[in-house]
């Protein structure tokens, strides 16, 4: 099994890397390292390149007869898609078309998609399940329902199976920590909360506590990354078997406040972690959580890193690791 992992060098896509390694395949990594790290690609070769250079992308597609390709590559801050939107649509929809004309060109006809929760926008009811409306709220979140449209028409109209695979928040770190997660700059919760235990930032600031929940803090679903990599090959498996695909929601199925996350990180780190309260930030929907059944039904998906503390444990010994 030979695959190409585009984005291969950002959080998710390197961990992924590493278990298609230990699950025996062959695997190519294609990344410009925007936001990636060369080095945080343990196994094969990495192209180093962007989806918008067909030039290159016929390069690769030449070079190499994959079996499929997994596409993590995308600009991911919602909030930074509301005020600038352009480059959201430019990199996640029109150079995710790039790559799909390359992929029929060569006959390559099974992908992995990295979606998202934001696709549903702000919810009608929770858990989120696969017949939730789709209502995106910002522009990331669109550009992600775009691709999911996209890939349903390239189904039907030239046979590409596909598996549209919607993350909630992902988080945690490889369990051997030899990978984790490293934005530059990092505006997710979780390692800012644990750079603030390290002492790295002066305190973690809580994005509005006026929401209609538990305690006005927005509540998120927070899925460990190596559970996102399992659900992964186990679509990968389904795609190889013949089946056409279709699109799943990933998580625990347990929301948690911003206000527990910093509680939890606060007894796993035996940390004091100082709070500053601001105003909301924009684009951020109060509570998403995942009704991850049909990923269990259907894919055979069971997370095995789902409590709260073990994912910021292991998140914590990254944290460590990169700033003893
Ligand atoms: N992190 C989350 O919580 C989360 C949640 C839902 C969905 N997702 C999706 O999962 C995917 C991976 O997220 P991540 O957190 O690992 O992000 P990341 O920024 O760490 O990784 C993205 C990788 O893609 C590369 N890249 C970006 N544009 C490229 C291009 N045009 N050509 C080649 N490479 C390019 C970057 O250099 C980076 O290595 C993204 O598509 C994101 O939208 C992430
Ligand atoms: O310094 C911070 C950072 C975040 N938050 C809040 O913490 C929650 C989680 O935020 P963050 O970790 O930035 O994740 P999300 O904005 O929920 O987005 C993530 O999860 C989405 C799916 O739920 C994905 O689509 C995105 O790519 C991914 O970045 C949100 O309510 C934020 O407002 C703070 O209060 N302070």
């Amino acid at each position: 099994m030979k695959v190409l992992v585009v984005g291969g060098a950002g959080y998710i896509g390197s961990h992924m890397v590493k278990a298609l390694h230990a699950d025996g395949a062959d695997v190519i990594t294609l990344d410009d390292l925007s936001s990636g790290h060369a080095d945080a690609v343990l196994h094969g070769q990495v192209v180093r390149g962007s989806i918008a250079d067909t030039a290159l992308l016929q390069r690769v597609f030449s070079a190499h007869r994959f079996d499929a390709v997994m596409h993590f590559a995308s600009f991911i801050q919602v909030g930074e898609s509301v005020r600038d939107p352009a480059p959201y649509y430019r990199n996640n929809v029109l150079n995710t078309q790039n790559l799909l004309e390359a992929m029929l060109a060569h006959g390559v006809k099974r992908f992995v998609f990295s979606s998202t929760a934001a696709v549903f926008g702000e919810p009608a009811y929770t858990p989120i399940d696969e017949k939730h409306p789709l209502a995106p709220i910002n522009p990331y979140g669109w550009s992600k329902l775009m691709v999911e449209q996209m890939l349903q028409d390239y189904r039907r109209a030239y046979g590409m199976a596909s598996v549209c695979l919607r993350y909630f928040n992902a988080a945690g770190a490889d369990p051997d920590g030899e990978l984790g997660e490293r934005h530059e700059p990092e505006t997710h919760l979780i390692p800012l909360v644990l750079q603030a235990a390290a002492g790295r930032r002066p305190h973690i600031t809580i994005f509005g506590d006026d929401y209609d929940t538990l305690d006005g803090t927005c509540v998120r679903d927070y899925v460990h990354v190596t559970d996102l990599c399992s659900a992964h090959l186990l679509a990968l498996r389904r795609l190889t078997a013949g089946d056409a695909g279709g699109r799943f929601n990933l998580g625990n199925g347990e929301g948690f406040s911003v206000q527990q996350v910093i509680a939890t990180a606060r007894q796993v780190t035996g940390r004091d972690i100082p709070v500053r309260v601001e105003s909301r930030r924009e684009g951020d929907p109060a509570r998403l959580v995942a009704d991850a059944g049909e990923a269990r039904r259907i894919l055979g998906w069971a997370p095995r890193h789902a409590d709260l503390a073990a994912i910021i444990r292991d998140a914590w010994a990254w944290e460590r690791r990169s700033s003893p």
